[in-house]
């Protein structure tokens, strides 16, 4: 589903993100990213590619001096110019974010009971409802009485039981965006296919968009609708989760399904061949020239830019060859 008929949530647009430290090329370059209502948007690159900047900008979070140019729309407001108030505002009400590591993200000292009610109880509502949807909450997330387990602290949790104690947590406020950056990466293979399952079961239900960033190419056409790809700061190919496993366009993509093992194989995964670009360089043409198999001479010299090619965004001069990885 391409969502156009379907109330926007998030909307990226030209956003380019320059670090404090004076890095040869921004590590966000004119990114532009949907997330429609009720819809499950894949955000896929290797590390270093810019995900988690890009997915912290929803919330007006950006790296320590950075600059940021281009707009980052939530509900129609720009989270790059509004009001700290409102910041504060859209952040207990509107977007939550799941991180990687449950314990890095939760606080050790806290009772779960704290955790879950707390964004309630900033907007207000008492404490006995905040309690109870608390429990109700825990209990979607298939954690067994939740009333003895708001009680508890985290150290009394598994890692995949406290990941659904924080999906319980940021879906307490009524999200219509759910930010999910490597959410089950700290975990094991079995606890990762529950969470994710609890994950996908609970957005659909509750129509809440969600951005799904990943490395993994396979979880994210598990998880999502459609698929945005990142190179170096830029978004380089984007179509449905279908599209791209059955074509791929710019051979970046092609290089991550070839690198994927397919799932229960039980290969280990490979890697695209050749080293990804560092903030140090920013080459004049498409940066992905160095490690592409279909490189010519225009692509080292001439950045690309994306364009529609049968009905998918693609940031390629030879996106209409045939890639055979
Ligand atoms: N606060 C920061 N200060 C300095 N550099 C940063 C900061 N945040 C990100 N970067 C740099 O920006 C680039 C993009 O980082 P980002 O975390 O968005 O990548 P990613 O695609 O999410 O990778 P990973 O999967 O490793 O998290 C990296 O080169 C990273 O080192």
């Amino acid at each position: 589903m391409t969502g156009t008929a379907r109330e926007t949530l998030l909307e990226i647009d030209d956003l380019t993100v320059r670090l404090a430290s004076g890095a040869a090329r921004p590590v966000l370059d004119g990114v532009a990213l949907r997330v429609a209502r009720g819809e499950s948007v894949g955000l896929v690159g290797e590390s270093g590619s810019g995900k988690s900047v890009t997915s912290r900008a929803a919330l007006g979070l950006l790296p320590a001096g950075a600059t940021a140019t281009g707009t980052v729309r939530v509900a129609g407001d720009d989270v790059l110019t509004m009001s700290a108030a409102r910041l504060r505002e859209l952040r207990r009400r509107e977007v939550a974010m799941v991180f990687q590591d449950p314990r890095a993200s939760i606080n050790p000292v806290r009772r779960i009971g704290d955790f879950v009610t707390e964004g309630l109880r900033a907007g207000g509502t008492p404490a006995r409802a905040a309690r109870a949807t608390a429990e109700e909450l825990l209990e979607a997330v298939g954690i067994t009485d939740p009333r003895r387990a708001l009680r508890r602290f985290p150290h009394e949790f598994s890692g995949g039981m406290l990941q659904r104690v924080m999906i319980a947590g940021a879906l307490a406020g009524g999200p219509r965006l759910l930010l999910a950056d490597e959410p089950t990466t700290a975990l094991d293979v079995t606890t990762q296919a529950e969470v994710i399952a609890i994950l996908t079961r609970l957005q659909a239900e509750r129509g809440t968009g969600l951005l799904f960033v990943t490395h993994d190419l396979d979880l994210a056409a598990a998880v999502c609708d459609r698929i945005y790809v990142m190179y170096a700061g830029r978004i380089v190919e984007e179509q449905t989760a279908e599209g791209l496993f059955a074509r791929p366009r710019h051979p970046y993509t092609a290089g991550l399904l070839a690198a994927t093992p397919r799932m229960g194989s039980g290969e280990p995964p490979r890697g695209v061949p050749g080293r990804p670009v560092s903030l140090a360089e920013n080459p004049e043409g498409c940066a992905f020239a160095a490690r592409c198999r279909l490189a010519a001479p225009e692509c080292a010299a001439e950045r690309p830019a994306l364009r529609l090619v049968d009905g998918v965004s693609v940031a390629c001069h030879r996106a209409e060859e045939p890639i055979h990885d």
